[in-house]
């Protein structure tokens, strides 16, 4: 079944290539001419080159013929891109590839498709995996969300590669939840380390971060075992302790008090906002989230952060 990658950032390329390897597959980019006549995405994803199956397109018609579309835009970017190219995608399984909440809504890529393009089949593709290592073709093991099991077999496998292992789930809530606060979750520990509070208040961070993502969970009637697999878990253990995270990077940048780069996409910063407003209007307890995204408006710095954190009432683990 021929497969389209709509977004050719570092994730959607590596997709791409990757898949590519087993079929003949499309990828969309806005701008598609520098990729194809260098066969490689010299700006997101250097030195990854072009398998001969990979056809690289600018005309969304053209990509849009395939049945599966996988689609690897940043998540506030979503909603408007589905909006705009809605005619074209209807009827199609659309399998998201962003992680993360939207601000102002605070709903995930699976809700934003069914609002959005009502017609399609949504899925969500996440778990742990750097764009760099499923283009070079290492391991990697992801998590494959769809509401309705008999879809969900069918594209884990024909999103399954040599390399690329797909677990399935049928609660696409939880699976794009673990995907968007683990993100919060590495800015958080990224901050502790830059700001040389040490490998200790990392791992609590994540293991409190972690009990943050469960509670959310379970507010939102999602599944306790998808958070503890591969794209809960799984993913808030590779982001939070790999300088290879961007979402860790920019904590590390907060914690040591220098600017970051504003033209990275980092999930977490926008996600940190929404879901705060989301607790907030809800009365969920989400400390971490909390400081998080006063970090990332400077409403806080790192030491008055942890403060925070610390002078907590104490309470049953
Ligand atoms: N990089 C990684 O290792 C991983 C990323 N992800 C997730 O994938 C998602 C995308 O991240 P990533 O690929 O790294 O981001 P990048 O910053 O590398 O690229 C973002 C891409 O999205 C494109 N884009 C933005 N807006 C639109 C739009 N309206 N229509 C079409 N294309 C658009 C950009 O196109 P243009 O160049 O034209 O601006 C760019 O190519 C994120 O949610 C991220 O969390 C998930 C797992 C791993
Ligand atoms: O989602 C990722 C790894 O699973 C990529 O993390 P960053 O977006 O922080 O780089």
């Amino acid at each position: 079944m021929s497969i389209s990658v709509l977004g050719a950032g570092a994730f959607g390329t590596a997709l791409a290539i990757s898949l590519a390897n087993k079929g003949p597959v499309t990828l969309w980019a806005r701008e598609a001419g520098d990729m194809q006549t260098s066969r490689q995405n010299a700006a997101r994803l250097p030195d990854c080159r072009f398998p001969p199956s990979l056809k690289v397109t600018g005309d969304l018609q053209e990509a849009a013929q395939a049945p599966i579309l996988l689609i690897a835009v940043p998540m506030q970017k979503l909603r408007d891109m589905l909006r705009e190219h809605a005619a074209l995608l209807t009827g199609k399984q659309l399998v998201a590839c962003c992680k993360g909440m939207e601000i102002g809504t605070g709903l995930g890529p699976v809700s934003i498709i069914a609002q959005e393009v009502p017609q399609a089949t949504a899925a969500i593709l996440t778990g742990p995996s750097f764009a760099s290592d499923i283009a070079r073709g290492l391991p990697t093991a992801l998590t494959l969300g769809c509401a309705d099991d008999t879809t969900a077999k069918a594209l884990q496998k024909a999103l399954t590669t040599d390399n690329l292992r797909l677990y399935r789930t049928t609660d696409t809530i939880g699976a794009e939840l673990g995907g968007a606060l683990k993100n919060v979750i590495a800015i958080a520990c990224g901050a502790a380390m830059g700001a040389g509070l040490g490998e200790s208040a990392r791992a609590a961070l994540l293991t409190r971060g972690f009990a943050e993502m469960k509670r959310l969970a379970r507010h939102l009637d999602a599944q306790p075992d998808t958070l503890a697999g591969l794209s809960g878990f799984g993913d808030l253990v590779l982001t939070c302790t790999s300088a290879q995270s961007r979402n860790y990077r920019l904590g590390q940048s907060i914690g040591e008090g220098r600017p970051f780069d504003q033209t990275i996409t980092v999930e977490g910063a926008a996600t940190a906002r929404a879901v705060h407003a989301l607790a907030q209007d809800s009365g969920l307890d989400l400390p971490i989230t909390a400081v998080v995204a006063a970090l990332i408006e400077n409403r806080q710095n790192v030491s008055s952060a942890m403060a925070i954190l610390l002078a907590r009432p104490l309470k049953e683990e």
